[in-house]
């Protein structure tokens, strides 16, 4: 493919630089990355976290980049050796442009934003939309799933140019539907500027990665991203109406003039009217303009009607009729780790693994298991090493508050020190147990279980590896507590 067909029209700034034979360069493949630079690729130069790309053009080059585009000033420094183009947004460029190159993607995509419940929402509207028989795929933290295909997963939003590779892939395969995930940094980086969304979703808002956003109004201003920047005009924006941040969500989509669609109680596309919960499923009243279903989703935790209503929305919102997308959620398996009962014990105690690493998300999934648990809860956790600090004693208060025993343990402590990490949590959590080798703390707790009781392990989920330092040991939460429970 040729430099000027790559970006079109939407970079005009691009289009002035590309004069005479400079617009014909052909470019056999994009990368922002010079390690992964190969012949006649555009390696496109962006600032990141810990390294500004514009460092590394001359090894670009180096490794035969055809071009390159980078800042815009940052050109003029940069070698001779192949054509460097400024441009004030190379973020962007770099999504378009990936777009642009892999060509296409399924015919209708969705995206979901929040705190809490995205990987959730995306894999529920993928099984609505299956459930009528489409070929429908999701892509998000726990990996990509489609007709024949199950990748495990590493970012929850991947890079621009594997984004659209894999779009690519699905389209050919024959997905006409997708849903992703849209996490905070992958807005905030503009990996998902190349994705044509037909609808888009907000579920709600509370604190995270506050290690990457400098306030809490940057982190929401990132996710609003989705309705200001990336959602055309008109089409339907489905809001979770009963979060704090509903509102602030509803004006960002009704500014930029999309047809607002709000579910939950307060909601007025999809009313929720009643609740019911029971051990492991729910059942619920949910008025339609004047249609009234009752809902049945097969899943423990409140939090769950509220995602499976903002994936019916979607899903409403693409082509499914209410009555189709709601007899779906009968049929729901909630995502891997989220709150998944894994094993019991004999006489019954009930033992979950959870992915709640924030938060609201360990205080919802803590009181969720409160009205069916009629002994203790006992909870084992930790906080995640080169990640947000200020959330470990948070997560500790909440911990000591809603569970009856709390085990403090490690969850990938990565670079950091992992006492030091544990002892920020038991500061502030009150009589807590610190056990730092996190089988051995699941062993423990499953050893406490008496009739009545509930376990929840909490914070790596899906998550099949345990991260010290840079080495990554295969770990998993399920295994670890299928084991404990078989030596029961
Ligand atoms: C903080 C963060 O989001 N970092 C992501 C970001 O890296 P960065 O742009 O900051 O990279 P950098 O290291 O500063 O380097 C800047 C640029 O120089 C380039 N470079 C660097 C070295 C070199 O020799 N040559 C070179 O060209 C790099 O390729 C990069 O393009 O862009 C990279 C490519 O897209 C990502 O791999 C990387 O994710 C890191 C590994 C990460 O851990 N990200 C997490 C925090 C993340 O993104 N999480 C979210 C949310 C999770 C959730 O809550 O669900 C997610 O979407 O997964
Ligand atoms: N709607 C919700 N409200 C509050 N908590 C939720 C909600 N949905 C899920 N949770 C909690 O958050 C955890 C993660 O859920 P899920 O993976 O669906 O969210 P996510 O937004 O994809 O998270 P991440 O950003 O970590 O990928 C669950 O295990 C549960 O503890
Ligand atoms: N996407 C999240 C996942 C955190 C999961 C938890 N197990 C941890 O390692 O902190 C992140 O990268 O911040
Ligand atoms: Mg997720």
């Amino acid at each position: 493919m040729k430099i000027k067909d790559l970006a079109g029209a939407a970079f005009p700034e691009l289009s002035v630089q590309l004069k005479g034979a400079s617009s014909d360069i052909e470019i056999a493949g994009i990368t922002a990355d010079s390690r992964q630079v190969k012949p006649g690729d555009l390696f496109v130069a962006v600032a990141g976290t810990k390294a500004n790309g514009a460092a590394y053009i001359a090894d670009a080059l180096s490794r035969g980049a055809a071009a390159v585009i980078t800042a815009a000033g940052a050109e003029a420094e940069a070698e001779a050796g192949a054509p460097v183009f400024g441009l004030s947004e190379p973020r962007r460029f770099l999504a378009k442009a990936a777009a642009a190159f892999y060509g296409r993607q399924p015919e209708t995509m969705v995206a979901v934003t929040g705190t809490a419940g995205k990987t959730s929402v995306a894999s529920f509207t993928r099984q609505i939309w299956a459930h009528s028989g489409l070929a429908a795929a999701m892509i998000g933290t726990t990996g990509v799933v489609a007709p024949g295909r199950n990748d495990y997963g590493s970012l929850t939003t991947p890079d621009p140019v594997s984004l659209h590779k894999l779009l690519a892939e699905l389209a050919d395969a024959g997905v006409t539907h997708a849903a992703m995930e849209a996490s905070s940094h992958g807005l905030d980086q503009r990996r998902l500027d190349g994705v044509r969304l037909a609808a888009a979703a907000f579920t709600n808002l509370g604190r995270d990665h506050m290690d990457y956003h400098p306030t809490v109004e940057h982190y929401m201003a990132s996710k609003m991203r989705l309705f200001g920047a990336l959602l055309p005009k008109g089409a339907p924006a489905v809001i979770f109406a009963d979060d704090q941040w509903s509102d602030q969500a509803v004006a960002a989509a009704r500014k930029a003039g999309q047809d607002v669609r709000t579910v939950g109680r307060k909601g007025e596309f999809i009313t929720l009217k009643r609740v019911e919960h029971f051990r492991h499923k729910q059942s619920a009243e949910v008025h339609v303009g004047d249609d009234i279903f009752e809902i049945h989703v097969p899943l423990a935790g409140d939090f769950q009607i509220a995602n499976a209503l903002v994936a019916a929305g979607l899903a409403m919102s693409t082509g499914i009729g209410a009555k189709a997308a709601f007899s779906a959620l009968e049929k729901l398996q909630g995502a891997s780790g989220r709150l998944e009962l894994v094993g019991h014990t004999k006489d019954g105690a009930l033992a979950y693994v959870d992915y709640a690493h924030k938060p609201d998300a360990l205080e919802n999934v803590l009181t969720s298991v409160r009205p069916f648990t009629t002994g203790r809860i006992i909870i084992v956790f930790g906080c995640g090493g080169d990640r947000d600090k200020g959330k470990r004693p948070i997560m500790g208060e909440i911990a000591t508050r809603l569970a009856d025993v709390v085990i403090v343990t490690d969850d990938n402590p990565r670079s950091e020190v992992p006492e030091v990490i544990r002892a920020e949590i038991m500061a502030a959590a009150k009589g807590a147990t610190e056990i730092g080798d996190r089988a051995e703390a699941i062993r423990t707790a499953v050893g406490m279980l008496k009739s009545g009781d509930t376990l929840i392990v909490a914070g790596k989920g899906h998550e099949e590896g345990q991260t010290v330092g840079s080495v990554t040991l295969p770990f998993s939460d399920h295994e670890e507590v299928r084991k404990a429970l078989g030596g029961l």
